[in-house]
């Protein structure tokens, strides 16, 4: 006979890493968002699409605190973000690539790494520099170079490297294909891929379809500060209609 109360439970579903809802943003007077809601599981990459101007950027500075903004809900790890400055933010262990690569072109790539080195991080992947110049081949060759002598893409990729040195267990990436060489962009897939291996979770925003769908899960549509569509990126990727009326292609 069957026992009901000896039958397996489902396992419990783990709360998302990040969940943000009813996000609201402004520069100034100007309100830029208006009730952007996504979720990252552990794990999990992420894509928030839209075309230029949509959002993407002041959604990534508003969940790292460095827009005015308020939510519904803004949680990290368990953690209200709501009320914490960017540098209490970034030590819960989010880290931030902005789409400006902001390396010190004065110091070399081996001194900019050391730059951005924490304690490691229990949950997180642990990171040295070895590691850094397995993932970034190009990097290691050039360690002693210094930033004014590398490339848009190296700085890119060197700039992405020194946040992953504060051992992260959240990536916000801005525009991580952006102005980049074909080459260096497929490079910078690699690497995505290579995170999300390690167990890091990744909300990157991007314009180019073609680099979501090599790297995310998921993606969320934003335009004019609204979320339009979300789901799982294979069906983002079926739907001409939400392709045609909110990204460019
Ligand atoms: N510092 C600022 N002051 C005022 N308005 C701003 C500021 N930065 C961005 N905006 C405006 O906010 C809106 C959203 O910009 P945001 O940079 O978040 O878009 P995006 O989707 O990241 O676009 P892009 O792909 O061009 O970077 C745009 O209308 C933009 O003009």
């Amino acid at each position: 006979m069957n026992d009901p109360l000896s039958s397996p439970l489902p396992p419990p579903v783990p709360p998302p890493l990040l969940t943000v809802e009813g996000l609201q943003a402004w520069y100034g007077r100007a309100h830029i968002l208006d009730g952007v809601a996504l979720s990252v599981g552990r794990g999990e990459v992420v894509a928030l699409m839209g075309r230029n101007g949509a959002g993407k950027t002041t959604t990534l500075k508003a969940v790292m605190g460095l827009a005015q903004r308020r939510a519904a809900v803004l949680r990290f790890d368990g953690r209200d973000l709501a009320a914490l400055p960017a540098h209490r933010i970034a030590r819960l262990g989010i880290g931030y690539v902005p789409e400006d690569r902001r390396i010190f072109a004065d110091l070399t790539v081996e001194e900019n790494l050391e730059v951005g080195r924490q304690p490691p991080r229990p949950g997180a992947p642990a990171w040295t520099p070895d590691k850094l110049y397995e993932l970034f081949p190009n990097l290691k060759e050039m360690r002693g170079r210094r930033g004014t002598r590398m490339s848009g893409g190296e700085q890119q990729m060197l700039t992405l490297a020194r946040t992953l040195m504060g051992n992260p267990s959240l990536l916000l990436l801005d525009e991580p294909s952006e102005g980049l060489a074909p080459l260096i962009v497929r490079q910078m897939a690699e690497a995505v891929r290579r995170l999300k291996a390690e167990g890091l979770s990744v909300l990157l925003s991007e314009q180019s379809l073609s680099f979501a769908a090599a790297v995310a899960d998921r993606a969320c549509v934003i335009e004019t500060g609204r979320l339009r569509w979300t789901g799982a990126m294979a069906d983002l990727l079926a739907d001409r209609q939400v392709r045609t009326a909110y990204l460019a292609v």
